[in-house]
């Protein structure tokens, strides 16, 4: 099993915006019958570093249980870290929590901070006065926001009648109406339809691109990753097993990639260094790669006249998949 690539691939930044390092998280749980309870240490988190730079969008993936939203709390201040240090835009979450709340937003995908009796125009209203939002800033990011996330049919909505989708938006405007530097999203699509995923993911990229928010987000949901994120993290048993871009990901699959060629007529299986006819039908054959594509490209269209080329990447979700099952020692580990 191959490690996973050992390069740098994300130097620290300068003036990173999440500055992690040797961050742990325990937790004792009692067990058992009540006379004969017991009690145990659950490492929620373990020695997890990591920093984000500034306009980045960075997705924090693993499975249940993982440690994913026990990170997320103790970036944005909700739970303390029993060894490491956190800054977030400077500041020490837990000890600087009122100051952190006015530069980042969060979302909880299960979770709303809406006034759930309110209209939603008033419960956005509200949070105004929570993060002291001059009148006039509060009024113009509330029109644009409106406006992006197409809000204006449910402003009037008490928000318990609101679907998850309408929610999420709303939560979202919520989380935004200061212009944090920083949002993060603790499963911001979860439960939702394929068209209100897509309306979340199509603003996430444009309040990244047009106003730089950094965004960090936890999710199960490959397809936010595939859309959203260049580079991810993967934590697992509380421990960073992965981080790195998604080609790196992809790379350290044991899937392997295919080369599906075209040719102007059917031949035999072809034959060349760095890949493996594993498939021919009429004129098409699948090429599986264990070289550089390029190479193999290359050596292809010098012997065979070559109508059309397609590479297919391993699927995300299996390589995901993949990683999580691998034990421990054998992911190989990049920290940023
Ligand atoms: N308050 C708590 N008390 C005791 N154990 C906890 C507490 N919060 C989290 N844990 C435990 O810490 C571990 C990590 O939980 P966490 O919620 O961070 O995982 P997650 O990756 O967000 O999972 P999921 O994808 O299921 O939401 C789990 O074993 C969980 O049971």
């Amino acid at each position: 099993m191959p490690d996973l690539p050992a390069a740098a691939a994300h130097p620290a930044p300068a003036d990173p915006i999440v500055d992690v390092r040797g961050l742990g998280r325990s937790f004792t749980v009692s067990e058992g019958p009540f006379l004969r309870r017991t009690r145990r240490t659950v490492h929620a988190v373990a020695d997890v570093g990591f920093t984000v730079p500034r306009g980045a969008i960075v997705g924090y993936l693993g499975p249940n249980g993982a440690g994913k939203s026990t990170t997320m709390k103790m970036l944005t201040g909700i739970l303390s870290p029993s060894s490491g240090t956190v800054r977030v835009a400077g500041l020490e979450p837990a000890r600087q929590r009122t100051r952190l709340a006015a530069r980042i937003g969060v979302v909880f995908g299960q979770r709303t901070t809406l006034w759930w009796d309110l209209p939603l125009r008033d419960s956005l209203a509200l949070t105004r006065h929570l993060y002291h939002v001059p009148a006039t800033d509060h009024a113009r990011r509330l029109a644009e926001l409106t406006e992006l996330l197409e809000l204006g049919p449910f402003l009037r909505t008490p928000v318990r009648q609101l679907s998850l989708g309408q929610r999420m938006r709303g939560d979202l405007t919520a989380a935004l109406l200061h212009d944090p530097e920083l949002l993060v999203l603790d499963e911001p699509t979860i439960g939702l339809d394929v068209v209100s995923k897509s309306t979340i993911r199509e603003f996430l990229l444009k309040l990244n691109a047009e106003r730089g928010t950094t965004i960090l987000l936890t999710t199960h949901d490959l397809g936010d990753v595939e859309r959203l994120c260049r580079r991810v993290m993967v934590i697992d048993h509380g421990r960073l097993a992965f981080d790195g871009d998604i080609a790196a990901l992809r790379d350290s699959a044991p899937a392997p990639r295919t080369l599906v060629v075209d040719l102007a007529a059917p031949t035999a299986p072809i034959t060349v260094a760095g890949a493996r006819c594993v498939a021919v039908e009429g004129p098409r054959q699948w090429l599986e790669l264990d070289a550089n594509p390029a190479a193999v490209i290359a050596a292809v269209a010098a012997e065979h006249e070559v109508a059309d080329l397609t590479l297919r990447e391993p699927d995300i979700e299996e390589v995901v998949a993949d990683l999580y099952r691998r034990p421990a020692g054998e992911r190989g580990r990049i920290t940023a």
